[in-house]
């Protein structure tokens, strides 16, 4: 990402203030405090980047590189950007993966004057920006939660090393934890999606953890020692201002660790301002379906293979009204339920308001008028809000209360009366102060005032009118000057360097220096076409305006920190209230997606059953709807832990069937109607979806190993109640080889993991294992042949593909009519020794997989396990001697 830049860092033998300025003394102290940053350092109405930072941000930013000054006799390569523009620049550089340090000054330069001549102002770092902990609307998503993950290891009541793995939003306040193996971090993460991963420096060190976590996308950061374990407990006693960690519900100690170790981050990252972060909600009986990273990309959940969201699952689902909706929607479509009473109370709420047009399409409308207001919260509790943060609240408890009415007579299942009591919460003295206090439409940012409407505060108003009749004032003045002067284009202006000023043309200003104007005109600048003079009344009606708007401006602010505190006093309630918009619309959005697409709703069951009819892949439907075609629906039979193993022809379908049935499951547990005439499926807990390498690998992103070690996993890890969707696995290897890999992994499913399967497969001959294996089912494409020419009808039927039409779709992709014929001539000699020693024999022949060798095989060895056992360095000469007895009987039995 990064191109080489020239070595300008700090040497170590550069002590800070080494032969150096004393502001860029200053400067590199506070940059050697921070040297994972780039450090934004203000000076006056710039940030500015010196050194190396200055070459790094110069490139990622497209700015121009400069210099100042020189350092150890050379140029200090410098750059800046406006303080006015600087999130667009954040924004950038945060895209990129950067770190910024955001060092303000921290007094004015004449208080620093008055420390001499020579002093620099004060100056420190306020804020680290960094991709995981950023909360300014515009460095924000608002569909997508803005989270870092915090990385703990501890080991756990058995022994076993356990990782905590804390994950906070900022940006809503939102906090979990979870303890799990270390196998499972990488699935972890993939379902909580961070932009940026923390860990304490000893973990970082750990090679192998380290590659687990890049792989996961994010950047990672190590933590220094004030991270570690030493002062975990008291460090989220202090922040939570609780006495002991037994109200906060965190059971392990890897959670613990974790949940300090992203409170070190959030204090870091935010210095003094603390964030009104929810207590740690403890994940470990959340009772999720457990998705791994491959299975989750695989299936295209939030972003496709190439990371785009359009095409994804979530682009053609999510129909919801708010920015915290569509966080929640993908948060519950990313770890769908196991719990069939809750996946059935939220298909409760979904049905309710797709029975009821009139109440979903009223609440949807209202829910977008209001506002973000999980995210306006917390920036206002970072002291980073603005007066439209200010009005976002009291627009969410004006709409709070106008939802609670509009839904109030209706007879609303268990999930929607909750988040509906949530709303009829509101505090309705709060939204009407907030709405008396703040102009119609109030400015984004509060430092240039002018949000609270006239007539709420006296001391205010007052200063206000004497700012205004002042102005005024300075428009008779003008209107005088220029009668007196006989100079029409006389102006009276204003800039931050001179105040207020009379600006005449050039050639008139020559006459303003002589008599009789020389002495009430003072000559303050000549420019190329004008001069610039003040007079006495100017320069004291100037003091006169500046005075009245600083204290007009002064007494705003005191208002807004006022009405700031009064909100964020009830950030509890106010955090919940959030909560029940987001679920009122997460249901209203699901009631919308079952009446647009004619989606229905599924029966969820403790069965092993699985029985789709007439289902459809929702995102290939959706494109192939917006190019006038129709997909073809097709059913799915897998009950009692069947094994299906679909053949036919490339294009025809095989991979959109299977990922389908995936998909069905995942939005019917999340709580979502289904496409699908009928759905009946026992609850899944665990979801596997893989394709073979050599689809992969046209993206350059997988190999055949990677594909064994994800095969592996999931022969490993499948129970009962698992779903396992393979995708040509086998195929990226020599044909023998993978034969005999896809049809080892089909029995290892069918005999060992007894889990429902679906396996698409272009080796016809596993279609023989019917023969053996009473569960599998045989399905493929259906085929038209019309006098020679092949249609591809997309429709799942019972039995064996005939014959593979490689070569057909090679035809169809433009390959020269020569190699075609050419291929259709070596495939016929193929098939015609094929015939003569067929494959399908050795189905017969070879005896099934063993089950009581797989059982043996998992109890191990026993001579192994004898030789376990022995521990050398505590044996006796005799005792020696007879364990060696003993291991020779045994080898004589084994
Ligand atoms: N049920 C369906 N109804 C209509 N069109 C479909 C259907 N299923 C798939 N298609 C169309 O066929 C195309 C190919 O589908 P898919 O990728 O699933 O085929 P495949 O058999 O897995 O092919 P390959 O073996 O080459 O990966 C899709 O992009 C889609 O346009």
């Amino acid at each position: 990402m990064e191109k080489a830049v020239p070595d300008t860092t700090l040497k170590s033998k550069d002590k800070p203030g080494e032969a150096a300025t004393p502001m860029m003394a200053q400067y590199l102290e506070i940059k050697s405090a921070n040297p994972d940053c780039l450090l934004f350092y203000r000076m006056g109405d710039f940030y500015e980047l010196f050194f190396e930072d200055a070459v790094r941000a110069s490139q990622s930013l497209g700015i121009m590189l400069t210099k100042r000054g020189k350092h150890r006799g050379e140029d200090i390569p410098m750059c800046g950007v406006p303080v006015e523009r600087a999130n667009d620049y954040l924004q950038k550089l945060i895209a990129l993966g950067h770190r910024v340090a955001v060092c303000e000054q921290l007094e004015d330069p004449a208080e620093a004057k008055k420390r001499g001549s020579k002093s620099v102002v004060r100056r420190d770092v306020v804020r680290l920006v960094t991709p995981g902990t950023v909360t300014e609307e515009v460095l924000l998503d608002p569909a997508r939660p803005n989270a870092f993950a915090a990385l703990a290891r501890a080991r756990g009541a058995d022994g076993e090393m356990r990782y905590g793995l804390a994950c906070v939003d900022i940006s809503t306040g939102a906090f979990t934890a979870l303890e799990c193996a270390e196998k499972d971090v990488p699935s972890e993460l993939a379902r909580l999606e961070p932009r940026e991963i923390v860990l304490p420096e000893s973990l970082f060190a750990d090679d192998h953890l380290r590659a687990l976590l890049q792989a996961c996308g994010a950047p990672v950061t190590p933590l220094g020692r004030e991270a570690g374990e030493s002062a975990a407990e008291r460090r989220l006693t202090d922040f939570y201002g609780v006495a002991t960690l037994d109200g906060l519900g965190l059971g392990s100690k890897a959670e613990i660790l974790a949940c300090a170790c992203a409170i070190f981050y959030v204090e870091r990252t935010q210095k003094a301002e603390r964030p009104a972060l929810a207590r740690p909600m403890s994940q470990r009986h959340a009772g999720a379906l457990e998705m791994d990273a491959a299975t989750r990309a695989n299936l295209e959940i939030s972003r496709t293979l190439g990371g785009e969201r359009e095409g994804s699952l979530l682009s053609v689902v999510d129909l919801t009204a708010t920015p915290a909706g569509a966080r929640l929607l993908a948060e519950r479509i990313g770890a769908p339920s196991t719990d069939r009473e809750e996946i059935a109370r939220r298909h409760d709420a979904a049905a309710f308001f797709l029975k009821h047009p009139r109440l979903r399409e009223g609440l949807r409308n209202r829910l977008k008028r209001a506002p973000d207001l999980a995210r306006a919260l917390s920036r206002l509790s970072l002291q980073r809000g603005g007066p439209r943060d200010l009005a976002a609240v009291g627009l969410s408890l004006l709409a709070a209360r106008e939802i609670a009415h509009f839904l109030s007579d209706a007879e609303a299942p268990a999930e929607i009366a909750a988040g509906l009591a949530e709303l009829s919460a509101a505090d309705v003295s709060l939204q009407l102060k907030i709405a008396g206090s703040l102009v119609e439409e109030p400015p984004l940012d509060r430092r240039g005032g002018g949000f609270v409407r006239a007539g709420v505060d006296a001391e205010l108003d007052e200063a206000r009118e004497l700012r205004d009749q002042s102005r005024q004032v300075v428009a008779g003045l003008q209107a005088r000057y220029a009668e007196e002067t006989l100079i029409r284009q006389l102006k009276i202006k204003h800039n931050n360097f001179l105040g207020f000023f009379i600006e005449v043309p050039q050639a008139q200003g020559e006459r303003l220096l002589r008599a009789p104007f020389e002495n009430s005109f003072t000559h303050r600048q000549t420019m190329a076409d004008a001069m610039r003079f003040s007079t006495r009344e100017l320069v004291e009606l100037d003091a006169r305006i500046a005075s009245a708007g600083d204290r007009a401006l002064a007494r705003e602010l005191f208002l807004f920190d006022a009405l700031a505190a009064e909100i964020l006093a009830q950030s509890p309630a106010l955090q919940r209230l959030g909560d029940g918009f987001a679920r009122l619309d997460v249901f209203s959005a699901l009631g919308e997606l079952a009446a647009q697409r004619d989606w229905r709703r599924p029966v969820i069951d403790e069965s092993l059953d699985f029985e789709i009819v007439g289902g459809r892949h929702p995102v290939v439907e959706a494109s192939l709807k917006a190019q006038g075609k129709i997909f073809a629906p097709n059913g799915c039979e897998l009950s009692g832990g069947a094994v299906a193993v679909v053949t036919g022809p490339n294009m025809a379908g095989k991979s959109t069937f299977l990922r389908q049935n995936a998909l069905i499951v995942l939005l019917a547990q999340a709580g979502s109607f289904v496409p699908a005439e009928k759905a009946r499926i026992g609850i899944v807990d665990r979801l596997f979806s893989r394709v073979g390498a050599s689809d992969d690998l046209a993206r350059g992103r997988s190999t055949f190993m990677v594909e064994m070690v994800e095969t592996a996993a999931i022969l490993n890890g499948a129970g009962p109640r698992a779903l396992v969707i393979l995708d040509e696995i086998g195929r990226g290897t020599a044909t023998f080889d993978g034969l005999s890999i896809a049809w080892a992994t089909i029995e290892h499913l069918h005999e060992v993991n007894r889990c429902r399967a679906i396996f698409a497969t272009h080796f016809h001959e596993l279609t023989q294992l019917t023969k053996k294996l009473p569960r599998l089912v045989n399905l493929t494409m259906r085929v038209a042949d019309h006098a020679g020419e092949i249609v591809f009808l997309h429709e799942v039927i019972k039995g064996a593909a005939d014959r593979s039409y490689g070569v057909h779709v090679a035809e169809l992709a433009g390959l020269p009519p020569s190699v075609v014929a050419r291929a259709h001539h070596i495939l016929g000699e193929l098939e015609a020794a094929d015939r003569r020693a067929p494959v399908e024999k050795l189905i017969d022949d070879l005896p099934l997989f063993s089950h009581a060798a797989t059982a043996q095989a998992k109890a191990g060895d026993p001579l192994r396990e004898a030789l376990k056992a022995i521990d050398p360095d505590v044996l006796s000469p005799r005792e020696a001697l007879a364990a060696l007895y003993e291991l020779k009987m045994k080898a004589g039995k084994s």
